[in-house]
C-alpha cells in the first residue's frame, strides 16, 4: 500500500513532539533513570491521594498512593502500554488480522487509544480527507461522522444500502465512473474511503454479511480505498458468531477500525481505539501529540486495572450480560412496535445495536411531527433527516433508541407516537397544508 496516497497535506507535515518522544522513552526506561527532561508537574502537590472504585460482582479497582501519582500525571500518546497491549491482544483474538505478522512499512497492525470513537473518527477524516475530495459512505449515517466530515469541504457520495448494510452491486455501481487505472496519478478524482457502520448501524440498525463485507472488501482492493469500519456496536451483536469484521480479512492493510468502550463499560469516561495500519495510526498519534497529548491516564489505568483482573474471558462475560440486556430492551421495542404502530409504521428488527428505525407511512418528512406535534405529546424521538447528507432533505423515518427507557416507558411513548401520527392524518388537507411534511 501506498500510504502517502491518502494523506492530507496537514497530517504529512506532521511531525514528532520532541517533548512526546521523551515521555515515552522515559516509560520505557528503568526507575533508576534520573530525568531532568520532562516539563510535568510534580504529583506530590497533587491533593488526590488514593481512590477504591467499587466494582459490581468483581474486585474493586484501587489506585493506592503510588498509583495515583501515575494516574494523575502525563502518558504517552498511544495509550498506556498496559492497555494497549492488552487491547491489541483482545484485537488479535477476535480478528486474528493479517496484518497483525505484518512489518511496519507493509501496515502492520499498530493500535491507539483515543477520547471516544469520535476522537478517532475525527483524527482519520482531518488525517486523509482534503477540500473537494469524493468521499463514500452509506447514509443515512452516525450524525457526529457527518460533523466530523462535512467542515472538511468533501463530497460525500451516497452508496445505497438496506437492512443488510452496503449493497455491493450499488458500491460497484457509483465506482463504475472512475477507471481504477487512474487511481495512482495525482490529481485523480477517484474516492479514496469508504466509511461504514457494520453492525447495529447508527440510525438503522443495519448489520452487514461477512459475504456484503468480502465483495466490498475486493471493490476496495480494485479501487485502493481505505475502509473506515466504525464499529462502536460490534459487542452489541445479538446472535453468535459476531459477524467477521473488514480487520479479520484485511490482507491489504486497508482497514482504519475504531471500537468504543462507550456501549459496554462507560460512555462518560470517553474511551476508544483506532485499530490500522502502523503508518496511519502513527499519523493520528502525531495528532494526537500535538491536540489532547493522550487520553486521560485516570482512565485508562481505571479501565486497564478492570480489564487486566478479568482477562478476555472475564470480558467476554460481561459483555454477554449486556448483550442479554439490549436484546430484551429490543425484544420489548419490537413487540410495543407491533402493538401500536404496524398500521403507520414499517421497520426491520436490528440484529445489533440499540436503535430501531421506523418509517412512517403517510409522512413524508417526520421533522415538524417531531420536533413541535411529538412534544406536545411528550414524547421524543430523532427525526430522520438528522442522519441525511443534506439534513434538509425530507425523511419519513424516526430512530428511536431502545437504551435507555424501560419496556413500560417504550410502550407508552409508542402509544403517543400512535396517537401523535393519527392525529397528524386526521386533520384536514388545508390543516395538512400547513403541517409541513405530511403527505
Ligand atoms: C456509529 C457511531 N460511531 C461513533 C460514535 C461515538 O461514540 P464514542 O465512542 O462514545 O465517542 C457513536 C455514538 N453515537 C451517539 C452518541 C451520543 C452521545 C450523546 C448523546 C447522543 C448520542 N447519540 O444519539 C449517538 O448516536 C456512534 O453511534
Amino acid at each position: 500500500m501506498n500510504y502517502a496516497r491518502f494523506l492530507t497535506a496537514v497530517s504529512a507535515a506532521r511531525k514528532p513532539s520532541p517533548i512526546r518522544l521523551l515521555t515515552e522513552l522515559q516509560q520505557r526506561s528503568p526507575p533508576s533513570l534520573i530525568s531532568l527532561a520532562g516539563g510535568a508537574p510534580n504529583p506530590n502537590t497533587f491533593p488526590f491521594q488514593s481512590a477504591t472504585i467499587k466494582v459490581k460482582g468483581g474486585d474493586d479497582v484501587v489506585f493506592d498512593e503510588t498509583v495515583m501519582k501515575r494516574a494523575l500525571q502525563y502518558s504517552g500518546s498511544y495509550g498506556i502500554p498496559e492497555l494497549v497491549s492488552w487491547m491489541k491482544n483482545l484485537q488479535e483474538s477476535l480478528h486474528n488480522p493479517p496484518t497483525a505478522s505484518y512489518s511496519p512499512e507493509k501496515g502492520q497492525m499498530e493500535l491507539c487509544v483515543t477520547t471516544g470513537s469520535q476522537e478517532g473518527l475525527c483524527k482519520i477524516f482531518e488525517m486523509l480527507v482534503n477540500r473537494g475530495d469524493n468521499v463514500l459512505l452509506d447514509a443515512p449515517t452516525y450524525s457526529g461522522t457527518l460533523a466530523a466530515l462535512q467542515p472538511l469541504g468533501c463530497n460525500i457520495i451516497n452508496v445505497p444500502s438496506d437492512q443488510y448494510g452496503i449493497i455491493p452491486k450499488s458500491l460497484k455501481g457509483v465506482l463504475a465512473q472512475w477507471d481504477p487505472a487512474d487511481v495512482q496519478n495525482t490529481g485523480s478524482t477517484v474516492p479514496r474511503l469508504l466509511y461504514t457502520i457494520p453492525n447495529g448501524g447508527n440510525p438503522t440498525g443495519a448489520s452487514m454479511t461477512l459475504e456484503r463485507k468480502q465483495e466490498v472488501y475486493e471493490l476496495a482492493r480494485k479501487y485502493d480505498l481505505l475502509i473506515i469500519e466504525d464499529d462502536p456496536y460490534y459487542f452489541l451483536q445479538f446472535q453468535k458468531p459476531w459477524a467477521p469484521t473488514f480487520l479479520s480479512m484485511d490482507v491489504d492493510g486497508r482497514v482504519l477500525r475504531t471500537d468504543s468502550f462507550s456501549k459496554i463499560l462507560s460512555s462518560g469516561l470517553r474511551v476508544g481505539f483506532i485499530t490500522g495500519p502502523k503508518p496511519l495510526v502513527d499519523r493520528v498519534v502525531l495528532h494526537i501529540q500535538a491536540s489532547t497529548m493522550h487520553t486521560s491516564t485516570f482512565t485508562q489505568l481505571m479501565i486497564s486495572q478492570l480489564l487486566h483482573s478479568w482477562g478476555q474471558d472475564g470480558f467476554l462475560k460481561h459483555i454477554d450480560g449486556v448483550i442479554e440486556f439490549y436484546r430484551c430492551q429490543r425484544n420489548a421495542m419490537l413487540s410495543s412496535a407491533d402493538k401500536w404502530l404496524k398500521d403507520v409504521a414499517e421497520w426491520h428488527p436490528p440484529m445489533a445495536g440499540m436503535f430501531l428505525w421506523i418509517k412512517l407511512k403517510d409522512i413524508k418528512d417526520t421533522q415538524q411531527l417531531i420536533m413541535e406535534r411529538a412534544l406536545e405529546k411528550e414524547v421524543l424521538l430523532v427525526p430522520g433527516g438528522a442522519f441525511n447528507i443534506n439534513s434538509s432533505d425530507p425523511s419519513p423515518y424516526v430512530r428511536a433508541a431502545f437504551s435507555l427507557s424501560t419496556p413500560q416507558q417504550i410502550d407508552e411513548a409508542f402509544r403517543r407516537l400512535a396517537d401523535l401520527i393519527k392525529d397528524a392524518m386526521c386533520l384536514t388537507d388545508s390543516q395538512k397544508g400547513r403541517v409541513k411534511g405530511l403527505i
